[in-house]
């Protein structure tokens, strides 16, 4: 059986968690060359490949031999270099959440993705592969609680790495929601508006957390999101739908109850690998197998673009606490 050859952009936290996925539990695939600036990381994780090149420019990587394919987990703002050099190779793309920070970046990807006739980009929006997301999102295409009034969603993190900042907030972890709801709903969002309590004293000097931020959405459905990423307990991603007729929540998480000593209670994941690694595995698969088609399997550039804007809307709702529409271009026709 063939194997598609993939480049991996960016070998941290998550790249090196997407290498050993597609190693061991993604089939049809093989890591071919890593990139990195920091050159012992990327050696590191090349060490324990068979064969694979190890690269500290992201261009060099993607010219190695064999390379069909681009997995790209380097920082948000290292993105649309990455996508755009993949592109002039005509490879197909899976860029991890944010395609890019920035609204303009995401539509500079999409003008080279509409040169090309062709739609490569393929943007690792997870929660779209998640088992429970996806019983959720059924129910609501099936009209099982009627119209969708709200959806409530909390998304914690038991802490922040150094480098997160107040906006990474909502440009790195809200934008999940944005796309789940988006996705969900099938709607868009309209306007956001973002409200700060006093940060909690467990948060890093000077980072705005938590958050509570409303989405407005094209369909008239309100959804709030409380981020707080310093949460200490653990990594929760809840979402809780209430239509007209009924209500649906996952993320309660389905670990054994124990009962015992006047107690009663189970673990919470500590960490988005463990709280999503079926869904992580369940992408890659996704776009392995599309990928070796030219096709995407998952959310697309105008999906990336979609939460780019709403990000940016977030953060100028953030600054001036006023409610902010989003301006989003016309669909084009390669993304409808
Ligand atoms: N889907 C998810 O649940 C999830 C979880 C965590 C991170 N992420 C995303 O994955 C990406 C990486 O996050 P991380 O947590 O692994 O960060 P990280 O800091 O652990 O790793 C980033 C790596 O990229 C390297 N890098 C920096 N600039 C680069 C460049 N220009 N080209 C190539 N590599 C570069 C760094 O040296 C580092 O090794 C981000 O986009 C982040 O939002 C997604
Ligand atoms: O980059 C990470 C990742 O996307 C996680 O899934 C999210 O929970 C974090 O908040 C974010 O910082």
């Amino acid at each position: 059986m063939s194997t598609l050859g993939i480049a991996v952009i960016g070998t941290g936290k998550m790249g090196a968690d997407h290498v050993r996925r597609i190693g061991r539990t993604v089939g049809g695939a093989r890591v071919v060359a890593v990139a990195d600036p920091d050159g012992d990381r990327a050696g590191r994780v090349a060490a324990e490949l068979d064969g694979a090149g190890a690269y500290t420019d992201p261009a060099a990587a993607l010219a190695a031999p064999g390379v069909e394919a681009v997995l790209i987990a380097s920082p948000g703002p290292a993105h649309e270099e990455a996508v755009l050099h993949a592109l002039e190779r005509r490879l197909p793309v899976l860029c991890e959440k944010p395609l890019t920070p920035d609204a303009a970046g995401a539509l500079r990807i999409m003008e080279a993705e509409q040169r090309l006739g062709r739609r490569l980009v393929q943007v690792g929006f997870m929660r779209r592969h998640d088992a429970e997301y996806e019983e959720l999102k059924q129910l609501l295409d099936a009209g099982g609680i009627g119209r969708p009034l709200f959806l409530h969603c909390r998304h914690r993190n038991a802490s922040s790495p150094a480098f997160f900042t107040s906006d990474m907030l909502i440009s790195d972890s809200v934008v999940h929601e944005v796309d789940a709801a988006r996705w969900l709903l099938g709607q868009e969002v309209t306007a956001v508006s973002v409200l700060s309590p006093t940060p909690s004293s467990a948060a890093p000097e000077g980072l705005r957390d938590p958050r509570l931020v409303l989405l407005e959405t094209s369909g008239g459905t309100v959804v709030d999101v409380e981020i707080f990423v310093n949460c200490g307990f653990g990594y929760q991603v809840q979402c809780e739908a209430v239509g007209e007729s009924g209500s649906a929540r996952i993320g309660d998480g389905h670990a054994m109850v124990v009962q015992g000593a006047g107690r009663w209670g189970g673990e919470i994941a500590q960490d988005f690998t463990v709280r999503f690694a079926e869904a992580y595995d369940r992408q890659l698969r996704r776009w392995v197998a599309a990928a070796g088609h030219g096709r995407v399997a998952g959310a697309d550039a105008w999906d990336g673009y979609a939460a780019a804007a709403v990000s940016e809307a977030g953060l100028a709702a953030a600054r001036s606490g006023v409610r902010t529409p989003v301006e989003l271009v016309e669909r084009p026709p390669l993304y409808r």
